[in-house]
């Protein structure tokens, strides 16, 4: 399409497929999103993870326009959300994929092709980006829970759109739906599409995300590289007597930054300084049994992240 081209080949290449400033909505009493920062950038594959009710889908919508924010604004590849000019950038799916039940997967995608002006090329192209062409011709009905979410991500291709937007993908899909649909969306990805996606499991998208952005309970509490969320600005110490190794720790790093698990000490630093905390702590004559970069699981890391509000107030 003429006009989508334009509009993304206008803006200038840094320019962020999606950026949100202070973007809120109030139900009520109740703040659904709260004041959320993120951006997504160009060509990059991000996962926009929380757990349920954290506000994924709230968010999601208002960049789609179908909600209009109490507060703040979100842009679509420098558009305002929810203009013709920033819809009509965006493939979503969102909350699960309306299809007529008898029609197959070809006509279904014909009908929402058609009523969108455009050929019926671009449903074989759509078919064949999502794996679907041998099946076009199958019923709806006779569709695979995974199949019908690849139909979904197949009509939201429709009109090769710069930016596709899933709300939860892999949601309610088997193990081999969600390997299915992590295929699709790294093959999607390395053809250079934009996706923004939401997940409530962490661990069914880390590998294909760039970064993630985790809200809990409204609020963006970090945005990162998956690799850095792992922790990789953090350093293990085992070391003898503790309580000394916990007040050097506190010293050289900041009070907020140490704490024990298992019996050893977490540093929030970058592991470079491990030599210098080594001898701070040697200089105090603590016995030094192991220092090291520690890494945590991404489901700890999301646990922690979203579960207390101490923890989200922390990394604010
Ligand atoms: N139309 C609405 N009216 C009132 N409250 C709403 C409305 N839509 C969402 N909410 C509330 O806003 C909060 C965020 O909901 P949202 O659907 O955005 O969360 P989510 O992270 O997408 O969760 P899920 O993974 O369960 O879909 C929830 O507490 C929800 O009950």
């Amino acid at each position: 399409m003429t006009t989508q081209l334009s509009a993304a080949t206008l803006a200038p290449p840094e320019t962020p497929a999606v950026r949100t400033r202070k973007l809120t909505k109030r139900y009520g009493a109740h703040l659904a999103v709260d004041g959320v920062e993120l951006t997504v950038r160009r060509g990059e594959v991000y996962g926009f993870l929380g757990p349920n009710g954290a506000g994924k889908t709230t968010t999601l919508r208002m960049v789609l326009g179908l909600v209009r924010p109490t507060a703040g604004s979100a842009t679509v590849l420098g558009e305002r959300a929810g203009t013709p000019a920033a819809n009509r950038l965006i493939g979503a799916l969102i909350e699960g994929p309306g299809f007529f039940p008898y029609l197959n997967g070809r006509d279904n995608l014909r009908t929402l092709a058609r009523h969108r002006g455009l050929p019926d090329s671009h449903v074989e192209a759509a078919l064949d980006k999502v794996d679907l062409r041998g099946r076009g011709k199958d019923r709806f009905t006779s569709y695979s829970l995974g199949m019908k979410q690849r139909l979904g991500v197949a009509a939201a291709l429709l009109g090769d759109p710069e930016l596709l937007i899933l709300d939860e993908p892999t949601n309610g899909l088997d193990p081999a739906g969600v390997s299915d649909m992590r295929a699709l969306i790294a093959e999607l990805s390395a053809a250079g599409q934009t996706v923004l996606l939401s997940s409530h499991q962490l661990s069914e998208v880390q590998e294909i995300c760039h970064r993630v952005g985790v809200i809990s309970r409204g609020r963006l509490v970090t945005e990162s590289t998956v690799g850095e969320l792992r922790g990789s600005g953090r350093l293990l110490v085992r070391a003898d007597p503790l309580d000394v190794a916990l007040a050097v720790g506190m010293r050289v790093a900041g009070e907020d930054n140490v704490s024990i698990v298992d019996g050893a000490l977490q540093l929030r630093v970058d592991p470079v300084r491990a030599a210098e905390i080594n001898r701070a702590l040697v200089t105090a004559r603590v016995d030094v049994h192991e220092i090291r970069p520690s890494e945590r699981s991404l489901e700890e890391v999301f646990f922690e992240m979203t579960a207390a509000p101490a923890a989200e107030e922390g990394t604010r």
